[in-house]
């Protein structure tokens, strides 16, 4: 396979896996070509290296793997532009796009082009992606191949495509859920005194030290939680009001709203 990648549509989430591949040396920016309507808006990009394109047909034309980075409403027309340029032999295909199967794109580009879904979040600008992938036809070798990628950005777990729109909420939208939750509480630790650059940096490095214990020890959240948790203590009383007023119901309540939405984006245009 030859190392060229080019993502079509050079947004938060475009530019976020280019960067990503290039910070983790996975790409060379000259080995990536990003495509956008608007060149000017890619000074900066151009600058980093990276080959810009206003052509995607042009664009795609050496690529191994091409990134479809659009908006499910903008999908429909970039599938058509490139669909007789698309050379399913020698060309794979990796869609970001939400909402969109893979059935989908094959019924633009035709049956015989590889397709893989991924479902990656913008913390994979600093190779801290949670990505999902699953594809109804792709070989062994392009799923290793596309997973050994999103691997250099991040950790990357395989999953049934009918589960993809449950990852797009759970994954992708997550990164905001959790970052309104630190900003929550960054706007609380002002309310307690703390000046709003102090009380951000507490809360960031509090948040990140739970994910760790998380991730490093493997344990569960609720076994962490009691550990923290005295008897007659200020956390339980703390936790136990966020409770009342439906800290846990709000999260989930979220997280399945974005599901059904991940799921409509398309065709609703
Ligand atoms: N932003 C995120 O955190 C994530 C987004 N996604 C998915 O990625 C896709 C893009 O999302 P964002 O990056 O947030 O949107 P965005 O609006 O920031 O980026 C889309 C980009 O595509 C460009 N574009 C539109 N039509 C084009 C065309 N015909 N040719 C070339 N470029 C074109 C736009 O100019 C824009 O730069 C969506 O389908 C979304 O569901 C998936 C995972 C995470
Ligand atoms: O908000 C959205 O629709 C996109 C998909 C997942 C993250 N951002």
């Amino acid at each position: 396979m030859s190392n060229k990648i080019t993502i079509i549509g050079s947004g938060n989430i475009g530019l976020s896996l280019a960067n990503g591949l290039v910070k983790k040396e996975y790409s060379k920016p000259s080995d990536i070509t990003l495509t956008r309507r608007n060149l000017k808006l890619m000074s900066e990009e151009v600058a980093a290296g990276f080959n810009v394109s206003d052509n995607n047909i042009v664009a795609i034309y050496d690529a191994a793997i091409v990134v479809l980075a659009v908006l499910p409403q903008q999908l429909k027309k970039v599938l058509e532009e490139i669909a007789s340029s698309i050379e399913p032999e020698k060309q794979l295909i990796i869609s970001v796009v939400s909402g969109v199967t893979c059935a989908d794109i094959r019924k633009e580009l035709g049956n015989n082009v590889q397709v893989i879904r991924a479902m990656p979040n913008t913390a994979i600008a600093i190779g801290q992606s949670m990505t999902c992938i699953a594809s109804d036809n792709a070989n062994e070798e392009n799923m290793k191949e596309v997973t050994a990628l999103f691997e250099t950005v991040g950790a990357v777990v395989t999953i049934n495509e009918d589960l993809m729109t449950s990852a797009t909420a759970l994954c992708a939208c997550g990164i905001a859920f959790f970052l309104r939750s630190i900003r929550a509480a960054s706007q609380g630790g002002v309310e307690i005194g703390f000046h709003a650059h102090d009380a951000l940096k507490m809360a960031v490095q509090t948040a990140k030290g739970a994910a760790d214990l998380l991730l490093i020890s493997q344990s569960h959240p609720e076994g962490e939680i009691d550990k923290v948790t005295s008897p007659k203590g200020c956390t339980i009383a703390g936790l136990n009001e966020m409770e009342h007023n439906g800290f846990s119901s709000a999260f989930i309540k979220g997280i399945k709203l974005s599901a059904l939405k991940a799921g409509g984006l398309y065709k609703e245009g």
